[in-house]
């Protein structure tokens, strides 16, 4: 760790792991719903346990961004964080927005519209957070070195708050609601979030690859092109057959098939970049989630995405458990496992203890993302049968559902054993360091 600063990112990643093991606890709660389900019912519905888990999961995110952010910052900018104590603050009202809405929704209150149920006092919260991190991370910035890195990763931050603002838009008109809705919840992941995901793999892969800064600024500069150029009109396949025009069939279902591209050009960037790269880090673990990120990400977003992406397929598959499916895969591989990458990279770091516990998380990177495809695929199978009894026999939802519960069964074993890595996870980041420096590893330089 080359600048003092840096370890504000330690108070976010830990924070981010709490919520993540929460996340995944309400995750088995809901799935152990779906096989009784009467499960809890007195004491906690069905759509609370969903809210939780869902809301979970990107406030975790977001603070997972910010402490990665606050990471590399000072050394892409070569200068300490603008303030520390800023960064200390927003993380504290965002923690307690993000526990205020969680308390708040165990006692049913919430705004409706998945995602963003937040109450609108816990929106303002999150904004004025938000807007601090923006003021502290571009002071910093700005202040410093400018490099295709810190520019995109800003710039990418920058536009999400931008789209989150429609969050606060909430037409009565149903078809205009879920026209909007779609810029914060499509517009994120698909669009201004790849930008983030690209910057910081790229930072990833200059420090561990070693490969020259400017090969991975043009690469850099492409997928964002990418992205963006596919992913604003790729909205479009949200808008099938929500009382939208209908030319949004065709641009829907074009763009969207444009949108597996950056995420393939991702595969192939990091692949090349390691294969190109000299320098034989040490952190054989986070070298795994590097790849292991983009790859699933493209088999998530890209091919689970594309699978029901066309309008004239999302006509039968619409809403079914292969939404699900997808869902589940494109969070994991694009932002879960970029998280869990950044954190697994610098957490030696910020402890001082490089590089350590690796095979523990090795183990927790192959059980947890071979669970997540495992859970995939039973989603994936329940979704086909779904659409087929209900979509094309025209057979009652509820029936149909009686015909799922085997997958069901194995959706909840596949979230057991994502527990059981989880827990490896935590350890090896958070437990007392096991692994000494080999002898024989290349020396951490400055540029580590
Ligand atoms: C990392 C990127 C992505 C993430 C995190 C993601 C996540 C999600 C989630 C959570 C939903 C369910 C939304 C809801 O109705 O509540 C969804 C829906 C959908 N996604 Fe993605 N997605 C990603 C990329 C893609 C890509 C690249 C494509 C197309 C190639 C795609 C195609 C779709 C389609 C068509 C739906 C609507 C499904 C339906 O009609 O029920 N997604 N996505
Ligand atoms: C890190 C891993 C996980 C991520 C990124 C994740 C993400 C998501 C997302 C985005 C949704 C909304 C899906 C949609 O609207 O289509 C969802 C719903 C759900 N997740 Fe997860 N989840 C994860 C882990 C788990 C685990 C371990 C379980 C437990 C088996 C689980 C069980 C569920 C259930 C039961 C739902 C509700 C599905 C429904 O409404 O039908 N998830 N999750
Ligand atoms: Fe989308």
């Amino acid at each position: 760790m080359k600048y003092e600063t840096q370890k504000v990112a330690l108070p976010f990643f830990m924070v981010a792991m709490a919520l993540f093991a929460l996340q995944i606890v309400f995750g088995l709660l809901a799935a152990t719903v779906y096989i009784a389900p009467n499960f809890m019912a007195e004491v906690m519905p069905f759509n609370i346990m969903r809210v939780s888990h869902t809301n979970l999961l990107i406030v975790w995110l977001l603070i997972g961004f910010m402490g990665s952010t606050y990471y590399l910052m000072p050394e892409e900018a070569e200068r300490e964080i603008h303030s520390p104590g800023l960064a200390y603050l927003q993380l504290a009202i965002f923690a307690f927005a993000g526990a205020a809405a969680l308390v708040g929704y165990q006692f049913g209150i919430h705004e409706g519209r998945e995602f963003l149920e937040q109450p609108f006092w816990i929106k303002v919260l999150i904004t004025i957070s938000y807007l601090i991190f923006l003021f502290n991370t571009s002071m910093t910035l700005l202040k410093g070195r400018k490099t295709a890195i810190n520019l995109v990763l800003m710039l990418g931050l920058w536009l999400a708050a931008v789209f989150w603002l429609f969050a606060f838009y909430n037409p009565s008109n149903l078809a205009v609601d879920k026209l909007y809705w779609w810029w914060v919840v499509h517009l994120w992941v698909e669009g201004v979030w790849e930008l983030i995901m690209a910057s910081l793999l790229g930072y990833l892969l200059i420090k561990m690859s070693g490969v020259d800064r400017e090969v991975i600024e043009k690469w850099l500069y492409v997928i964002v092109g990418l992205s963006l150029f596919s992913g604003l009109l790729g909205t479009g396949h949200h808008y099938y057959w929500i009382g939208a025009p209908s030319y949004w069939q065709p641009i829907g279902s074009i763009f969207s098939t444009l949108e597996v591209i950056p995420f393939f050009a991702m595969v192939v960037f990091a692949f090349y970049m390691f294969w190109k790269g000299s320098r034989n880090h040490p952190n054989k673990a986070a070298m795994l989630w590097a790849l292991g990120c983009p790859t699933i990400a493209f088999f998530g977003a890209g091919v689970w995405g594309f699978m029901h992406t066309l309008s004239f397929i999302n006509y039968y598959t619409h809403g079914t458990q292969v939404t699900a499916a997808h869902g589940h895969l494109a969070f994991y591989g694009a932002y879960v496992m970029l998280i869990l990458g950044i954190i697994t990279y610098a957490m030696p770091q910020l402890r001082r203890v490089q590089p350590y516990n690796q095979v523990m998380n090795m183990w927790g990177f192959w059980i947890m993302t071979s669970a997540m495809c495992f859970m995939t695929f039973t989603l994936t199978f329940a979704g086909v049968v779904q659409t087929h009894l209900q979509r094309v026999l025209g057979m009652n939802y509820m029936e149909v559902q009686s015909q799922l519960d085997l997958f069901y069964v194995m959706r909840l074993g596949s979230g057991v054993a994502v527990t059981v890595a989880a827990v490896m996870l935590l350890y090896s980041f958070f437990g007392p360091s096991r692994e000494q420096v080999p002898a024989t590893s290349a020396p951490l330089t400055a540029a580590e």
